[in-house]
C-alpha cells in the first residue's frame, strides 16, 4: 500500500476549510432540509445506519469522499481482500474476509487458494461442535459436557466473550460458557471453583501459544484437571487448542488431533471467525456460527461493491474521520441499547485502538495528525446514569454511536419500548440541546424566583450540537451481529489506510511484556532491587517488604 499523508492531500485542505467555514454550524439547522434523514441514512438488509445527526452537509461528505479516493482507498480495499501483505511491517497478508467468504470462490494468498484449508477446519469445528451440542462427546469418566472454559487474552478471549454474550438467547441451555483471560490467579481460581473436572472442556486459544497469561492459566486449568482425573490420557477428552502453533500445542501436550488452525493472516483481534470461534459454535450451535459468518460476509460484499457514497463502514470511518481531525474529537463512546451487548464497546476498544493506536506513519514518520481515537462505552441506559453527564454538558466533543434492536429477545411488559425511547431521545438531546430561553420560560412557567432563575438557569442549559450516529438493527440475531462486527471492523480498516498507518501490527504492546519478563526474576527473592529507575525500584523494594 502506498504512503500517502493525508494532510497533503487537496481534499484535506478543502475540509480544514469547510471545518473553519462551519465553526458556527448547527447540526439542527441542517434539518431544513428536508430530504436529509434519507440522504443521509443507509441501509442494508435489516441494518439502518444514520449519521444525519452530524455537523456535516453534502459538501463536506464529498470532500470526505474525495479524501478517501485521494488517498488511495479503492486501491487499499482491493488489495486487502486480494491477500496482499498489507500489514507492512510483520510482512502478513489480512484476510479475515476469507474465513467468511460464503461464496467459497477462490481467495488467494501467496497464489495459493486459502479455501479449502478454510473449509476443512470449518469442517472439523462442525463435527466438534456438534458432539458438543448433542452431548456425545464426554467426558472422562462418561459424562457430557456441560461446562466450556475458555483460556485466551486479547483477540483469543474478547471476541468470543462478546459474541457469546451477545447471542446468549441462542445458546445450548445445556452449557456454561466461561472465559479465563487474567493471570491474576483469582480470574482461573474463582472459574474453576464453579466447574467439574469430568464434564468441564478447555479450549486453549492462542494465536502463537506463547502468550504469558494464556500458557500460565492453561498449566493451572491442566494440573487442576489431572489431580481428578490422575490420567495424562483423559487430558484429549478435555482440552482442545485454537492456534497457529501446532509445535506450542504438542509441546504443551494437546494430541494435534484436537487442535484447530488458523494462519498467521488471522489478526488476533479479527479471529473470531477462525477456530478462535470455537467456543462460539460449541455454545449457539454450528449453523448460528455459520449464520455469523454470512452476516459478516454480507457487508463484506457491501464493503467491497457499495460505492463509497453509500457504502456503511466508509461513510462512518469519515464522519469518524471529520470529528477527529477537523472537529476536534479525541474519543468515541459505543453505546448499545442492548443488555446482550455488554462488551460490545470493549471488543471494539481492542479492535480500534490496537488496530489504529499508532503515531508513526507507513513511511515510518511520526504524524501531525491525530489517528485512532478513545474508544469507551457502556450499554443505555446505565450510562445515561453515569457518564452521559459529561456527553452532554462536559468540556469535551465526544461523537457517539448508539446502537439499538427494534425487537428484544425479552419482550416483557413494557421494558422495550421505554428503552428505545431512550435511545431516541439521547440523540435527540444530543443534538437540540436546550437554550437559556428555554430553560427560562420552563422555570418561569414553575413559578421559579427571577432570583432562582439567574443562579440555576446557567447549569440547566445544554449546548447541543453533538454529533451521533444511531445504528438501528431489526433484531440482534447471529446474522445481523456478524453484519455490525464487520461493519466496525471495516471501518477501522478505512480510517487506518486514510491515516497511513499500519492497522495489523501492534508494536506497541511489546515493551510493557519485555519489561515485565526482565522483572519477574526480580520478584521471586528478597534482595533489594537497583537496576531501574527510582520509581521502579522504590515500587518493587515497597512491594517485597509488604509481601515480608
Ligand atoms: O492469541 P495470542 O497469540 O495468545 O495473543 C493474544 C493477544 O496478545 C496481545 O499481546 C496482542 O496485543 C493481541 O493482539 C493478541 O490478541
Amino acid at each position: 500500500m502506498k504512503s500517502i499523508n493525508p494532510t497533503t492531500t487537496t481534499a484535506w485542505g478543502k475540509l480544514q476549510s469547510l471545518s473553519v467555514l462551519h465553526q458556527q454550524t448547527q447540526i439542527k439547522n441542517l434539518f431544513n432540509e428536508p430530504k436529509r434523514f434519507d440522504a443521509f441514512t443507509i441501509r442494508l438488509e435489516d441494518v439502518l445506519v444514520d449519521y444525519s445527526k452530524n455537523r456535516l452537509d453534502y459538501e463536506i461528505k464529498s470532500a470526505l469522499i474525495e479524501l478517501a479516493e485521494e488517498t488511495g482507498l479503492r486501491a487499499a480495499i482491493e488489495a486487502m481482500f486480494d491477500g496482499e501483505k498489507i500489514n507492512g511491517t510483520e510482512g502478513r497478508a489480512v484476510l479475515h474476509t476469507a474465513l467468511r467468504n460464503r461464496s467459497n470462490k477462490p481467495m488467494n494468498f501467496e497464489g495459493k487458494d486459502v479455501m479449502p484449508d478454510i473449509n476443512a477446519v470449518l469442517r472439523q469445528m462442525k463435527t466438534f461442535a456438534d458432539k458438543i451440542s448433542n452431548g456425545t462427546w464426554s467426558g472422562y469418566t462418561g459424562k457430557p459436557i456441560t461446562s466450556l472454559v475458555n483460556i485466551g487474552i486479547g483477540g483469543s478471549d474478547l471476541g468470543p466473550v462478546m459474541v457469546t454474550e451477545a447471542l446468549k438467547p441462542y445458546q445450548n441451555p445445556n452449557l456454561e460458557v466461561y472465559f479465563v483471560s487474567n493471570v491474576d490467579g483469582t480470574h482461573i481460581a474463582e472459574t474453576l471453583k464453579k466447574v467439574n473436572p469430568e464434564t468441564t472442556l478447555f479450549f486453549i486459544a492462542s494465536k502463537t501459544f506463547t502468550t504469558q497469561e494464556t500458557m500460565t492459566n492453561a498449566h493451572t486449568a491442566r494440573d487442576w484437571f489431572l489431580e481428578y482425573a490422575q490420567d495424562d490420557k483423559a487430558v484429549a477428552k478435555h482440552f482442545v487448542a485454537l492456534s497457529t502453533n501446532e509445535k506450542g500445542v504438542t509441546d504443551f501436550g494437546i494430541d494435534p488431533d484436537n487442535m484447530f488452525a488458523f494462519w498467521d493472516w488471522v489478526g488476533g483481534r479479527y479471529s473470531l471467525w477462525s477456530a478462535i470461534g470455537l467456543p462460539i459454535a460449541c455454545a449457539i450451535g454450528f449453523d448460528n456460527f455459520e449464520k455469523l459468518l454470512e452476516g459478516a460476509y454480507s457487508m463484506d460484499i457491501h464493503f467491497r461493491n457499495a460505492p463509497f457514497e453509500n457504502n456503511i463502514p466508509v461513510i462512518l470511518a469519515l464522519v469518524g474521520i471529520w470529528n477527529t481531525n477537523f472537529l476536534g474529537a479525541t474519543s468515541e463512546a459505543i453505546l448499545p441499547y442492548d443488555q446482550y451487548l455488554h462488551r460490545f464497546a470493549a471488543y471494539f476498544q481492542q479492535g480500534n485502538m490496537e488496530s489504529n493506536g499508532k503515531y508513526v506513519s507507513r513511511s515510518g514518520d511520526k504524524v501531525d495528525y491525530t489517528t485512532g481515537p478513545i474508544i469507551w462505552g457502556e450499554p443505555g441506559t446505565n450510562g445515561q446514569h453515569a457518564f452521559y453527564q459529561l456527553i452532554h454538558q462536559g468540556t469535551h466533543l465526544i461523537p457517539c454511536d448508539f446502537i439499538a434492536p427494534a425487537i428484544s429477545h425479552n419482550p416483557i411488559s413494557d421494558h422495550h419500548v421505554k428503552l428505545l425511547s431512550n435511545f431516541f431521545a439521547q440523540t435527540e438531546a444530543l443534538m437540540n440541546g436546550k437554550t437559556l430561553e428555554q430553560v427560562t420560560a420552563e422555570m418561569n412557567k414553575a413559578g421559579r424566583s427571577e432570583a432562582e432563575i439567574t443562579k440555576i438557569a446557567p447549569h440547566r442549559v445544554f449546548e447541543g450540537n453533538r454529533p451521533t450516529n444511531s445504528i438501528l438493527v431489526k433484531q440482534i440475531t447471529p446474522y445481523t451481529l456478524g453484519q455490525l462486527i464487520a461493519m466496525y471492523e471495516h471501518k477501522i480498516f478505512v480510517q487506518g489506510v486514510i491515516w497511513n498507518i499500519y492497522s495489523f501490527d501492534q508494536w506497541g504492546v511489546e515493551l510493557g511484556k519485555v519489561l515485565a519478563n526482565a522483572i519477574l526474576p526480580e520478584l521471586v527473592n528478597a534482595n533489594k532491587v537497583s537496576s531501574h529507575d527510582a520509581s521502579t525500584n522504590g515500587l518493587i523494594n515497597a512491594y517485597k517488604e509488604m509481601r515480608g
